[in-house]
């Protein structure tokens, strides 16, 4: 007969990093000296970061510093190389996470890639509840499709709900998969570049509708990557700068983002302004 030792109680203890060997208990994401490598190429370098459930994080960084590797772990889509990563609880590489996936809402390009052009936009936002991309033989109720079209007017494109996915801008594109990332009432909402490929009035449009979201309490915990200090909703709260697979500076947002900061991180000297909670960066 196999005993079974009893867990050992999850005590926080503080790593050097300053982030916690073991997740508190409203860590959404918790990684501790997470490295990834393929071959001899270090996509991320001990990452640490401990998001909670009530935090809306921004990561930041050049083309090729980690972001999608990293949201890749927090999506658990992926297992680190070493170290310790946790998404809602679940340790990765320890636990099926098969429990754990539905409970993350995701859009990425990735995602946006494998959307059937053919497809209309309310099946792609409805179509989330089975964790499927389009509708084939599943049954919804109603109430799913209320749900969707709530969501997608809450991302002010209701009137495209029968439209093709395929004949939408790019700008309609992100907001159906925002509004898809929101169907299942996700415990944490993954954005990869959401404004990526918008005009000005479009990425100003999903800003403001992002804040509105961050704002609600009943939101879930938010990871939202992008390149552009322009492109941070100002009711987001932390900020992970990363370059190179390592994290310049992560924190509460208004300690993290300054001028030394930005620069270190896209290796040039960058001049950061910030007007009414916006930031704005240019080369000095
Ligand atoms: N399988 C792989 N093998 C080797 N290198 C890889 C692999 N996958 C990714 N990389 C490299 O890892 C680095 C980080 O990639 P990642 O996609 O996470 O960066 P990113 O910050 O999201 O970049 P971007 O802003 O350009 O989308 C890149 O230099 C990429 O070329």
């Amino acid at each position: 007969m196999t005993s079974i030792s009893p867990p050992v109680a999850d005590i926080p203890v503080r790593a050097t990093s300053g982030v916690s060997v073991v997740p508190s208990p409203d860590s959404v994401v918790h990684l501790n000296e997470v490295t990834v490598r393929r071959g001899s190429t270090v996509l991320l370098d001990r990452v640490s970061v401990d998001i909670r459930s009530r935090e809306r994080w921004v990561v930041l960084g050049p083309n090729g510093a980690g972001k999608t590797t990293l949201l890749q772990i927090a999506a658990a889509q992926m297992h680190p190389t070493s170290g310790r990563a946790h998404v809602l609880g679940a340790r990765l590489g320890a636990v099926d996470l098969s429990q754990v996936r539905p409970l993350i809402g995701i859009s990425s390009a990735a995602l946006a890639a494998r959307v059937p052009s053919g497809e209309t936009v309310l099946n792609v936002v409805v179509s989330a509840g089975y964790g499927v991309i389009g509708r084939w033989r599943e049954d919804y109720e109603e109430l799913d499709f209320a749900r969707a079209r709530e969501l997608l007017a809450a991302m002010g494109i209701e009137r495209f709900a029968d439209r093709m996915y395929g004949t939408l801008s790019e700008g309609e594109r992100k907001r159906t998969l925002a509004a898809r990332a929101l169907m299942t009432d996700p415990e944490l909402l993954l954005l990869d570049e959401p404004a990526a490929g918008l005009d000005l009035g479009g990425r100003e449009d999903l800003l403001r509708r992002l804040d509105v979201l961050a704002l609600d309490p009943a939101s879930p915990a938010t990871i939202l990557v992008t390149h552009h200090v322009e492109e941070i909703p100002i009711a987001f709260t932390h900020l992970l700068l990363l370059r190179e697979g390592r994290v310049v500076a992560a924190g509460p947002l208004a300690n993290v983002l300054n001028q030394g900061n930005l620069s270190t991180t896209f290796g040039m000297e960058l001049q950061l302004d910030t007007r009414d909670g916006r930031y704005f960066a240019h080369a000095r």
